[in-house]
């Protein structure tokens, strides 16, 4: 099979002469094989955010709901509306959140699901000016199709500081005796405390604040252990800190400090089972969330002697019950979430978050989001123009279905000489799927929801990968979108295996249609495009061109693809304006013309 392709507007009696353009049937194919797709959640790195409003819509307003450093408002300023309400109730921030394009939270504002559902829709962005965000339903946010950015390193020091300023003011019981001597006592020996060098600490959880806890705690001369399912032993090496599971270091230590996010498997990880494997006397610091403890079983395990001491800047419910046993604890020290609060820290988490929300409302890279893919800004660059020619054929592809069909099973093939750890394909095939569902409903989807979405409508989408010999210069070759189980209102885009096939490649950074069923053509995909399908003939572009011009409907590219010469073939045609139904009926009476589609791209 040969195609033709030239430029319409270099017309000329050549036309009808095919030029060969074909890569894909010179490249030698391995045989294809699927690779495990990559798991969903956080990916540091930077995604495309389709989120969005246009460049022509007014300033986005960002409502601010929790103090924010200066120079992160000053930023926010310069970019948008922004209405700092600090302490607003439940129902307020429902009320103000519909005239809202992004929020910024930091761990005092419950962003539930309400806060969502009562935005219709116009927030497109929360912002956590902060590391921890399980104040934020991110199943609401993902399905509302919002971003979540949080501002994950500007205050990892001033979590680490506090950490070890509780662990050796509990160690020597500053907070109690500050109290005793204020109130006018003078109790030397009550307040006998215990040394740090020499113990055993247990960091539980070793991200960014738990390694730097350690680090500090090597320097204070402590035996520092770990335990952290997730994270790489070396990077633990790296510190002189032994990973261990968790009943050894809960088992072993004199300390432990508390350094993982709430999770539902973190939830409650110290309760009464965990409580009695530890060594008696034992001294628990917790500066990352108060849910990872039960707070009544710590009181319990106080009380027992279990637990001799116990250093707080977190709790379950914030601020705590003014009665709470746990808080009232004489051998409890407490801090009302600190953990973040260093001027140096505030400053920078507000100008982390300023940045982000901004990024991501322009529709910029946003690297610290939360709740969408994410990858390296560097290979997102070169990704780009495959993620529009992902789009546009999901767009092209869904078009070309035959009405009544239900689209159900999509099948994506990327062709590329790369190794498939090189190639992150959740940008692609999120592009696909906003292709082909919004064509067909009036559903919003982006980034952040277009996995959600194709779920909740039913559709499958497998990916498979191509490994071609060549250059990996390039991070893809080809993507072919075939939709399975339907009839086509173009019966030429089925291909012989029975399903509706679109294959597009990036040529000098504009991306291509290439193929369509069994016929490769080669047609920029800008405007729009019309598909006939004809017995391959002299003449044939001229009368399509001339019919389209007597319309003064703009050609601006045509190809031809046929199975071999006088049969079949395919011709695609790039159109700048809609042809009426009268043109596209002249076209379609053209005696060779055997079946025509348009499809707006
Ligand atoms: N009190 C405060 O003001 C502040 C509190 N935080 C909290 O500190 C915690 C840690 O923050 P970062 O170090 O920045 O986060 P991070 O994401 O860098 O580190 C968390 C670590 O916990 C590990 N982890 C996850 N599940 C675990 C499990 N079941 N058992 C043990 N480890 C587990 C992860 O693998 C990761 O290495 C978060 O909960 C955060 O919200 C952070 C900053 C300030
Ligand atoms: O970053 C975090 O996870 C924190 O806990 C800090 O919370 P904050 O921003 O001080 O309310």
């Amino acid at each position: 099979m040969a195609t033709g392709s030239l430029r319409a507007a270099a017309a000329s009696p050549s036309l009808n002469k095919p030029t060969q353009l074909s890569l894909s049937s010179k490249l030698p194919l391995h045989p294809s094989f699927s690779v495990p797709l990559l798991p969903r959640g956080r990916h540091h790195g930077a995604p495309l955010v389709a989120v969005v409003r246009s460049s022509l819509d007014a300033k986005p307003t960002v409502l601010v709901a929790e103090k924010l450093g200066e120079a992160g408002l000053a930023l926010l300023k310069g970019f948008a509306n922004v209405d700092c309400s600090y302490n607003l109730s439940p129902e307020e921030l429902c009320t103000k959140i519909s005239l809202c394009d992004s929020l910024i939270v930091r761990s005092g504002t419950k962003v539930n699901r309400e806060v969502f559902e009562s935005s219709g829709g116009r927030l497109k962005v929360v912002g956590r000016a902060g590391v921890g965000i399980d104040n934020v339903d991110l199943s609401a946010a993902t399905e509302h199709g919002c971003l979540v950015v949080n501002a994950p390193t500007a205050n990892t020091v001033a979590a680490a500081e506090h950490a070890i300023a509780l662990l050796a003011s509990m160690a020597r019981n500053v907070a109690q005796a500050d109290a005793s001597v204020k109130a006018g006592k003078w109790q030397r020996n009550k307040y006998v405390g215990v040394s740090l060098v020499g113990k055993t600490l247990a960091v539980m959880g070793f991200g960014k604040v738990g390694s730097e806890v350690a680090r500090r705690a090597k320097g204070l001369g402590m035996h520092v252990i770990a335990h952290d399912p997730y994270a790489p032993a070396d990077r633990a090496r790296a510190v002189g800190v032994d990973l261990v599971g968790f009943d050894e270091a809960i088992a072993t230590a004199d300390f432990i400090s508390l350094h993982m996010p709430l999770t539902p498997a973190t939830s409650k990880v110290l309760n009464d089972d965990t409580f009695a494997k530890m060594k008696k006397g034992v001294r628990i610091v917790n500066v990352a969330r108060g849910g990872v403890i039960d707070e009544e079983a710590l009181v319990r395990a106080l009380d027992a002697g279990i637990v001799a001491q116990a250093a707080l800047d977190v709790f379950t419910e914030e601020p705590p019950a003014k009665d709470s046993k746990l808080v009232q604890h004489e051998r409890v020290t407490v801090t009302p979430h600190l953990g973040a609060s260093t001027m140096e820290a505030q400053e920078g988490v507000a100008i982390e978050i300023a940045e982000a929300v901004i990024g991501a409302l322009k529709g910029e890279l946003a690297a610290t989001a939360v709740n969408a893919p994410m990858v390296p800004a560097e290979v997102l660059t070169e990704l780009k123009p495959f993620v529009v020619l992902a789009e546009k054929l999901g767009r092209l592809a869904v078009q070309l279905v035959g009405g009544g069909s239900g689209v159900k099973t999509i099948k994506v093939t990327y062709a590329s000489a790369r190794a498939p750890d090189d190639l992150d394909t959740r940008l692609l095939r999120a592009m696909i799927t906003k292709g082909i569902i919004e064509p067909i409903s009036n559903v919003f989807v982006n980034l952040v929801n277009a996995d959600f979405t194709a779920k909740q409508r039913g559709l499958r989408i497998t990916e498979e990968r191509v490994i071609l010999d060549g250059s990996p210069e390039s991070p893809l070759e080809y993507i072919q979108v075939q939709i399975a189980n339907v009839e086509s209102r173009f019966a030429s885009a089925i291909s012989d295996s029975g399903e509706i096939t679109v294959e597009g490649r990036v040529k000098d950074g504009i991306p291509h249609l290439t193929k369509v069923g069994c016929f490769e053509v080669d047609v920029s995909l800008e405007g729009s495009i019309i598909l006939c399908r004809q017995v391959d003939q002299p003449g044939m572009i001229g009368r399509v061109g001339s019919i389209l011009g007597e319309e003064n409907v703009n050609v601006s590219f045509m190809s031809v693809g046929r199975i071999a010469p006088r049969k079949q073939a395919v011709m695609a045609i790039g159109v700048d304006d809609q042809p009426s139904k009268e043109t596209l009926n002249k076209i379609g009476d053209i005696p060779a013309v055997e079946e025509f589609v348009f499809l707006k791209l």
